[in-house]
């Protein structure tokens, strides 16, 4: 066998599949399937397809999702780098689809790093709405902050906190919740062969607590009528049909909805949950777990995967509701998080490139928060054409724009409150890249496209400068081409350029080159 398995867990599952465990043994020796998610916020599917230069076959339970051929390396391309996809398993492609997002919907991710299903979320919610995700671990938000900045995501608030806290802040707010939960990895050992090294025989009990933690919060979390998809990426039934059977007899107001048969997937298998332990559940939940899904790599092209849609039965227009402040010129403290992200920043210039330094620490005049919002209005309206920025909400010098109240984050660790749009350094306002990286082309009012056959593309990737004749800044109002230029990469965005006398100064983040 060319994945090398535990003794216990082969164990196990020659005993719960049966006649099916021949077929399901055998994937090890087989190729794990790999995939790609196209970011729908920065182009249609149609039109990448005319783009790509690679073969694609559609993921039957993803309509934005493509299975990439063996041997090629998607993650070298300059559009990977520009955010048009997300590299992502095809089996997990399937929790969000199961959510059934609508435009407008309020949908938290609460284990979100390193951010796979939050940008397919947010693709989903195409800017509308809001998206607020969250991981447990610091070090792993950082690259969730920075999935969300690439893949040019407007509505989403980034939290490092504990689920239980975020329930006390939002109780009854969310349409949607996403609980992709931490699990024993079962389902990934085909792909990820450090993970079966790494599993033990109690791995399923270590994860098992922190399953029924998580999903009790998001059912505070739910408003009413709202929907909770829980997924995992193991085959244990602790972990799965044991873990929904628990949640249902503790909350009534739930029932499991099926997703579609043509997707290819299998049931959840009720007969799994341990028979001594079946008396700590009622007949009727353990029932219900058949309308659970797996996802099977002997039945399907993927890996193993799991997944509950709990609809809760309450009518949606209870929700509670959260205004969003008219003005928002504030003095508080920047976020817990902020403060703990720039000691961190401080030894390590890659985290410098993910984390917003708030410029009041350093021993110059400091502007007035006036003044800062004069300096983003000013820029906004230089520079750009939106039709609706938003509310800019401030921390320290850095501008975000954002769906919530400053005030309904109080308290939590928040790492990105909104979109960062810039900074005011030295009184001039210096415009973020993630506000680059979420614009359209018809959005800035300078731009420069850069072809990736000529080289150019990937030359400012990696940070180079560039000679750029005047007539190749494309302007949509009646101004100068000298100023900041949004860059297009085969007509996305990529970044911001400084464009002066047939040069591009690049503004392409250190910390975010192609190496
Ligand atoms: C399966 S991974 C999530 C993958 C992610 N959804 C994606 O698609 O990229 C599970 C995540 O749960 C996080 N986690 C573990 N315990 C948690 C908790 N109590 N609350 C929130 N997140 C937690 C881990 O740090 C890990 O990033």
């Amino acid at each position: 066998m060319k994945t090398a398995l535990p003794e216990a867990f082969i164990e196990r599952m020659e005993q719960l599949l049966g006649e099916e465990y021949t077929s399901f043994i055998a994937t090890y020796d087989q190729l794990y399937y790999s995939g790609l998610r196209i970011n729908t916020l920065k182009i249609a599917p149609e039109a990448f397809e005319k783009k790509v230069p690679f073969k694609l076959q559609p993921i039957p339970w993803c309509p934005t999702g493509y299975y990439t051929e063996d041997g090629v390396k998607p993650g070298k391309h300059p559009y990977y780098h520009a955010g048009l996809y997300y590299i992502q398993e095809p089996s997990a492609m399937a929790p969000v689809e199961a959510l059934d997002i609508q435009l407008d919907d309020r949908v938290l991710d609460l284990c979100a790093a390193p951010g796979g299903k939050s940008t397919q979320i947010a693709a989903k919610l195409q800017g509308t709405g809001l998206l607020v995700t969250n991981d447990i671990s610091a070090e792993r938000t950082k690259a969730l902050a920075k999935n969300i900045e690439l893949y040019g995501v407007r509505n989403a608030i980034v939290l490092n906190d504990s689920p239980e806290r975020i329930a006390n802040a939002f109780p009854n707010f969310f349409d949607r919740i996403l609980i992709d939960a931490p699990c024993s990895g079962e389902g990934m050992f085909r792909k990820e062969p450090d993970m079966a090294r790494q599993w033990e025989k109690h791995s399923v009990e270590k994860c098992e607590w922190m399953q029924q933690d998580i999903l009790k919060s998001a059912s505070a979390l739910l408003a009413p009528g709202g929907t909770i998809v829980y997924s995992t990426c193991t085959f244990s039934p602790e972990e799965n049909e044991a873990m929904i059977a628990s949640f249902l007899d503790d909350h009534a107001e739930f029932n499991v909805m099926e997703v579609p048969k043509s997707w290819g997937t299998a049931s959840g298998r009720p007969e799994w949950i341990d028979s001594s332990k079946s008396n700590e559940w009622s007949e009727e939940s353990i029932k219900a777990t058949a309308k659970c899904t797996r996802l099977w790599p002997h039945k399907i092209q993927g890996e193993g995967h799991f997944v509950a849609v709990l609809q809760h039965q309450g009518k949606r227009a209870e929700r509670s509701h959260i205004a969003i402040e008219p003005v928002c010129i504030q003095s508080s403290a920047p976020p817990a998080e902020t403060k703990r992200n720039r000691t961190e920043s401080k030894g390590s210039r890659r985290g410098s490139s993910l984390h917003h330094k708030d410029t009041r620490s350093s021993m110059k005049p400091v502007a007035v928060e006036s003044e800062i919002l004069d300096g983003w209005n000013q820029f906004a309206q230089e520079n750009l054409k939106l039709e609706d920025p938003g509310v800019p909400v401030l921390y320290g010098s850095n501008v975000y724009l954002s769906r919530l109240p400053k005030s309904s984050l109080n308290g939590l660790k928040t790492v990105r409150p909104g979109w960062y749009v810039g900074t005011v350094k030295h009184g001039r306002f210096i415009p973020g890249h993630p506000l680059a990286a979420a614009l359209r082309s018809d959005e800035a009012v300078r731009s420069v496209n850069l072809s990736i056959e000529q080289g150019e593309a990937v030359r400012y990737l990696k940070g180079e400068t560039l000679e750029i004749s005047a007539d190749r800044v494309l302007r949509n109002e009646d101004v100068a081409p000298k100023g900041f230029v949004l860059v297009l990469v085969d007509g996305i965005s990529a970044g911001w350029g400084k464009w002066l006398d047939g040069i591009l100064k690049n503004e392409y983040p250190a910390g975010w080159r192609w190496t």
